[in-house]
């Protein structure tokens, strides 16, 4: 997945094939047309050889109108084919991007924690637009050019051969002092090319990296800060730019001198030979003709082989993103988990280490069971690997080692969507998403109707406050949730979870202070939510600890520590020291000290 990998040639566009040849029928009708188009065009020349050698000398006005008549024909066949060659391959490209931007996505959604862990998501974005686009140009209009310049090219030289072999030797003697050092000046302007797309690369990481962190930046006054920083990396872009585009500007003057002065040398030729007898005029208007044809289309080729480079290296970096495995998947053959679902969660020598940070084991030999029913809290200093316990239990990540089982079932051996299912979810860190309030509480169910969606919404405490919004379960919530208080989209995150109805609940709560009163709205929609179900919270109230069947004190991945509220403390362990602190600070927040 790394950028520096990628090889910039057109080959990996290869790869894309496949995506093409599902609408065989518009490549075959736009194969039709280049191939018409093109011929059309290689008749002009002949056509008007015959004019001058036979119309002119004749002086015959019906021969001459015929003609005429008949390059009007070839216009008008070479204004069709030519619009109908560019309806069918733009729309080509524009198909197979569309089906490439879906199944990215679709990809991209389904890969596993780790992934992200790894990757930057304003990349991956980068990808899904810049990358499909530049393989839309490339199909768009670089590939079909290059075919036209391909066919007209060796159309035309086929034509020069047929024309005059005596000329075409001649021309064939001028190409490899002209392709030589064009191949050499190429290579060098592609180059330069490749470095400044990469600066570009870097540019929008940062752009979206500091753009979704906008009220960050603000109140920490960062904003000249960033400004300047992506001035700087914009600058550095555009630097990197002038560098290729002036090599590329005097490469493209160099070829068209080289072309066009060969041209010029063997016209001289011609018009020798025309003037002492062994060519006719029209025979050389018709070769020069040709070898323009040929000469401009070359130019062409040279232009839309960079565009193509770069197509290849885009077409790459998408088809490793294709070729990427889910890190947590299916099982062959998934096993069922019992049907009722009873709840029973149980960790047995459960040890992690996450794939980034392999020097440190996140969780070690980590055993506990909780009821059906049962409501535990893990509690425990900062770091002490209680958010990974969820993570593990979500199967966002495997085990290395040990096993977590659901109801009897190791979670590796159920199906993921059945097992996520029988589990709900209050995050720390609530994600509210760019869409009504009705959606968000339906989130993952969009078969709720709206009175379970309102009921779910009494149960959270929320009902009241999404009434008084302007446009109650149809308000949009801003992107993120930013039009919410912290407390109101902690109500909507936990109707999410009501609506969900799963049997295990598991709640990271949150840190941050909420006022008194959010607080109290905030547990009393909790206290609904979990009665008759197994909880995991991550505690950090003291009121959720008083609770909880029982607690799990854990420190640096390991379980130190387990009872009741009152065994802890009489045990004088690391509980009740934390205990100890927080009775001290008087605080309602249990750990909030750590
Ligand atoms: N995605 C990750 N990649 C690598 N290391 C991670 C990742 N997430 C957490 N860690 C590390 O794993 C350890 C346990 O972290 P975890 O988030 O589970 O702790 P926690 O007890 O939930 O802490 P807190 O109460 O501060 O949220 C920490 O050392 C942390 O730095």
């Amino acid at each position: 997945m790394k950028a520096e990998k990628t090889r910039r040639s057109p080959q990996p566009l290869l790869r894309l094939m496949p995506y093409v040849m599902r609408y065989r029928k518009m490549v075959a009708a736009a194969g039709v047309f280049l191939a018409l188009a093109a011929a059309t065009t290689l008749m002009l020349p002949l056509a008007v050889r015959r004019m001058v050698d036979h119309g002119f000398a004749a002086a015959d006005g019906s021969f001459i109108n015929s003609y005429f008549a008949m390059l009007l024909a070839l216009a008008v066949l070479l204004a069709v084919s030519s619009a109908m060659r560019y309806y069918y391959v733009i729309t080509i490209g524009e198909r197979v991007v569309a089906d490439l931007r879906t199944e990215v996505f679709q990809r991209v959604t389904a890969l596993s924690a780790s992934f992200f862990d790894v990757n930057q998501s304003g990349e991956i974005v980068s990808r899904l637009t810049a990358d499909t686009t530049q393989i839309k140009s490339a199909f768009g209009s670089a590939a079909s050019q290059a075919l036209r310049n391909v066919i007209l090219c060796l159309g035309a030289m086929a034509m020069m051969i047929l024309t005059s072999p005596k000329l075409s030797l001649l021309v064939l003697g001028a190409i490899p002092l002209i392709v030589f050092p064009l191949v050499g000046f190429g290579r060098s302007v592609r180059r330069r090319a490749r470095a400044a797309q990469d600066t570009l690369a870097a540019t929008s990481a940062f752009a979206s990296e500091t753009i979704s962190a906008n009220r960050t930046v603000h109140a920490f006054g960062a904003e000249q800060a960033a400004s300047a920083r992506y001035t700087s990396t914009v600058e550095a872009a555009y630097d990197a730019a002038r560098v290729a585009i002036r090599s590329r500007a005097f490469l493209t003057g160099f070829a068209i001198l080289m072309v066009f002065g060969s041209i010029v040398g063997v016209l001289w030729y011609g018009a020798q030979s025309v003037l002492n007898g062994t060519m006719t005029a029209g025979t050389l208007g018709q070769f020069v003709l040709y070898s323009v044809i040929a000469a401009s289309s070359l130019g062409q080729l040279s232009e839309v082989w960079g565009e193509l480079s770069q197509a290849g290296g885009a077409a790459e970096r998408l088809s490793e993103l294709l070729s990427e495995v889910p890190a947590i998947r299916d099982p062959q053959h998934p096993v069922s988990l019992p049907s009722p679902a009873r709840g029973e969660v149980s960790f047995d020598k459960v040890g992690f280490i996450y794939p980034t940070r392999t020097n440190a084991a996140a969780i070690e030999q980590l055993s506990f069971t909780v009821a059906a029913g049962e409501t535990v809290a893990v509690v425990g200093p900062s770091g002490a690997g209680k958010s990974t316990l969820l993570a593990l239990l979500m199967r966002f990540y495997d085990p290395t080692s040990g096993a977590i089982r659901l109801d009897g079932v190791d979670l590796r051996e159920a199906r993921l969507a059945e097992l996520r299912s029988r589990l709900a979810i209050v995050p720390q860190d609530v994600t509210i998403f760019a869409a009504s309030i009705h959606d968000n509480i339906a989130f993952g169910q969009p078969n709720a109707t709206r009175e379970a969606v309102r009921q779910a919404a009494i149960a959270a405490q929320a009902d009241e406050f999404i009434s008084r919004l302007e446009n109650g379960y149809d308000t949009m919530a801003g992107e993120r949730g930013v039009s919410l208080s912290g407390g109101q989209r902690q109500r909507i995150a936990i109707a999410r979870a009501i609506l969900k109805d799963a049997p295990v609940l598991l709640l990271d709560e949150a840190t941050s202070a909420l006022d008194a009163e959010s607080e109290t709205l905030v547990q009393k929609a909790l206290d609904g939510l979990m009665q008759n179900r197994t909880t995991i919270v991550i505690a950090h109230r003291l009121a959720t600890i008083l609770r909880a069947d029982r607690i799990l004190v854990m420190e640096n991945g390991r379980i130190v520590e387990e009872g009741t509220h009152q065994q802890l403390v009489a045990k004088g362990g690391l509980y009740a020291s934390l205990a100890k602190l927080q009775f001290e600070a008087g605080s309602q927040s249990f750990i909030a000290a750590q």
